[in-house]
């Protein structure tokens, strides 16, 4: 059976009244890529909130490698090997993008800003960060200013910095928002050869690239998962056209 790798089991959460994760038990498994997708609303990214460790469950637990990293904060998850990109950008954007890469190389949740300098002295760390930019495409902006880069290159640094830490699980919020179609369909041939180096829990709303990529896909309807399967058992499931899919052919 396929070694899993990121699990969440029973995972609730509630706003007030609303109840944003309905006990959501879902897994990633070792070589594949997990779309989750969901009407706007749906719970995508307080979910994915719960998994990365930036809020914390009412109940349930998320497993990482078969170990309860629940009660663990972002960055001890993040040293264990979950790797996260974000909805909304986390660059240091009066930074160089090699800076930033190398910031991510250091280790997430540091406050490494005093000893950057050094760090891009040091060959290892450099090395690290110059192959992760060659590998998204950006070794040619090392020494540009991040707040120069496009939109699309902003998401493929954010990747970059990612891949630093050697993940052994990605977890990424919507990669492709604000890409246009060219960028999203450099980024899904990307996330493609990723996955067999890490699997890739993936929040994406535009379906081309999720019925590209997915080896299996979510459906969160209210918080609550209706349906998991394969891109087709999804695209066929009365319950999951009637709640989301509906419009999409
Ligand atoms: N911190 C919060 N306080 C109160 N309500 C919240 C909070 N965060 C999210 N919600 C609510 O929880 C529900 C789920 O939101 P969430 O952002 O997880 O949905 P989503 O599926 O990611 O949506 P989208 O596709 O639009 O990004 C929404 O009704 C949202 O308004």
């Amino acid at each position: 059976m396929t070694k899993v790798i990121l699990e969440t089991r029973g995972i609730s959460k509630s706003f007030g009244a609303l109840q944003a994760s309905k006990d959501v038990s879902i897994d990633l498994r070792a070589g594949e890529i997990h779309a989750l997708i969901g009407p706007n609303g749906a719970g995508k990214s307080t979910l994915i909130k719960q998994i990365a460790g930036s809020l914390a469950p009412d109940a349930g637990q998320v497993f990482l490698n078969g170990q309860d990293v629940t009660a663990l904060k972002t960055a001890a998850r993040a040293k264990r090997g979950l790797g996260r990109t974000f909805q909304i950008s986390a660059l240091a954007m009066e930074d160089t993008v090699l800076q930033n890469v190398t910031l991510g190389a250091l280790g997430a949740g540091a406050s490494p800003f005093q000893f950057w300098r050094a760090a891009l002295d040091d060959q290892a760390m450099r090395a690290v960060a110059e192959d992760a930019l060659q590998r998204v495409g950006l070794q040619d902006h090392a020494s540009a200013m991040t707040a120069e880069l496009s939109h699309g290159q902003r998401r493929q640094l954010e990747v970059a910095v990612a891949l630093t830490l050697k993940p052994r699980a990605f977890v990424m919020d919507e990669p492709m928002a604000g890409l246009g179609t060219e960028g999203s369909k450099r980024l899904t041939v990307f996330l493609d050869g990723l996955r067999a180096e890490a699997p890739i829990l993936l929040v994406e709303h535009d379906m081309d690239a999720v019925f590209a990529l997915a080896d299996r896909i979510s459906v969160l309807v209210y918080g609550e998962v209706i349906a998991t399967g394969t891109v087709h058992e999804i695209r066929t499931n009365p319950d999951v056209r009637a709640a989301y899919l509906g419009d999409e052919e």
